[in-house]
């Protein structure tokens, strides 16, 4: 008998199906001793281009029904507790569907600072002031990381670098999936250094790129080099790119974005503890990588772009740009006018949201 449970159980088993398949087919794996160069690395390019082909629905969600979030771990259903280790949540302790269930929108950035103030921006976009203006952490069992809510916006700070955001989705995404969220949109509102472009600037990703200007992320997985796919939602990022149009209050542009290991010399800095290069190989690395679409540097964009897609969810990348690259190294300018450029990726998020609740509660 086909009741409403068993349609969903389904429905849920095909796109479980369907996902396992895209997991399968988005990353490529070298063993440790294979080659990794250039010619490699081409090879792997190209075999992203194909898959992209086979997805055709990757960018535009054309299916009518709600697109949970995936996790990709069949050790996960013999876990008895859950315990979010990093979030201090955990299956067990947590009612997670009733404190998540109805997260629509989630927002990430580096610094526990700029997640608050932006939970506080969002509330007051949206009419949805706590009148204490009280704003509590829902992760200060832990000082890891800071996560704060109001209505379907859940704001979740990360910390610097691939390694610090990529634990943080790997619970993040756990616990979308353990509360039965579905049709999330993720963001990162960030930072970064821009090259050839005025400071302040918000740069929204079209593709996240590594420090040889390749679409990929590289893990070590049991001693072996596994390739992920960067890819992130186009259809979003314009969807971005119209609201800066729309809000007119700073210079939005849509590019490359490169993700690097390292602030200093992982993104040419001649200015950290150790340099072995000349301003000459700065300014030609630089020039490359403009070549090659860069806009901007940061440290995050490509682990999240990747895992991102592996767990379905619809993910962009904006950062603003603290200093043009080729003009500078030191972040010179004033602490006001920084705090200032942090809060545009904030406002054009901010704008979307309220105009994606405000379409959506015209259409129901
Ligand atoms: O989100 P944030 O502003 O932390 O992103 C960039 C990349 C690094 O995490 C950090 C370096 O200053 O800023
Ligand atoms: O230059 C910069 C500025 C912010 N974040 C980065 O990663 N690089």
């Amino acid at each position: 008998m086909w009741n409403h449970r068993n349609v969903s159980k389904a429905l849920n088993i095909r796109l479980t199906l369907r996902c396992s398949r895209q997991f399968r087919e988005s990353e490529i794996i070298f063993s440790e001793t294979e080659e990794t160069d250039t010619v490699s690395q081409t090879a792997t390019y190209q075999s992203f281009s194909f898959f992209r082909k086979m997805n055709p629905k990757d960018d535009k969600k054309t299916d009518l029904c709600p697109s949970p979030v995936f996790v990709h771990n069949p050790h996960l259903d013999a876990l008895k507790d859950d315990v979010l280790y990093h979030f201090g949540l955990g299956t067990r302790t947590h009612d997670l569907p009733a404190m998540f269930g109805d997260v629509k929108f989630v927002c990430v950035g580096g610094s526990p600072w700029r997640m608050k103030s932006f939970i506080e921006y969002i509330a007051a976009e949206l009419s949805m002031e706590d009148p204490k203006s009280e704003y509590p952490n829902i992760c200060a069992g832990t000082d890891r990381y800071a996560m704060y809510k109001v209505g379907s916006v859940l704001s979740v700070s990360h910390g610097m670098g691939i390694s610090s955001i990529a634990i943080m989705l790997h619970e993040l995404i756990k616990l979308l999936h353990h509360a039965h969220c579905t049709d999330v949109t993720i963001i990162r509102i960030g930072t970064s250094g821009g090259i050839g472009l005025k400071p302040g600037t918000v740069v929204v990703t079209k593709q996240s790129m590594d420090a040889t200007f390749l679409p990929k992320f590289e893990q070590v997985i049991l001693g072996k080099t596994v390739v992920r796919n960067t890819d992130l939602d186009q259809s979003l990022a314009e969807e971005l790119l119209q609201c800066s149009k729309e809000l007119n209050q700073f210079e939005t542009v849509i590019g490359n974005t490169m993700c690097t290991l390292d602030f200093y010399e992982g993104q040419a800095r001649l200015d950290g503890a150790f340099c072995s290069y000349t301003e000459k190989d700065k300014q030609d690395y630089l020039t490359k990588a403009s070549e090659a679409g860069v806009c901007n540097i940061e440290m995050e964009s490509s682990v999240f772009a990747a895992m991102c897609k592996l767990s379905g969810l619809r993910a962009a990348v904006v950062c603003v740009t603290l200093l043009d690259r080729l003009k500078g190294d030191q972040l010179n300018e004033s602490q006001e006018v920084l705090r200032s450029y942090q809060q545009r990726p904030q406002i054009l998020v901010g704008y979307y949201i309220r105009k994606q609740l405000k379409a959506k509660a015209v259409c129901s």
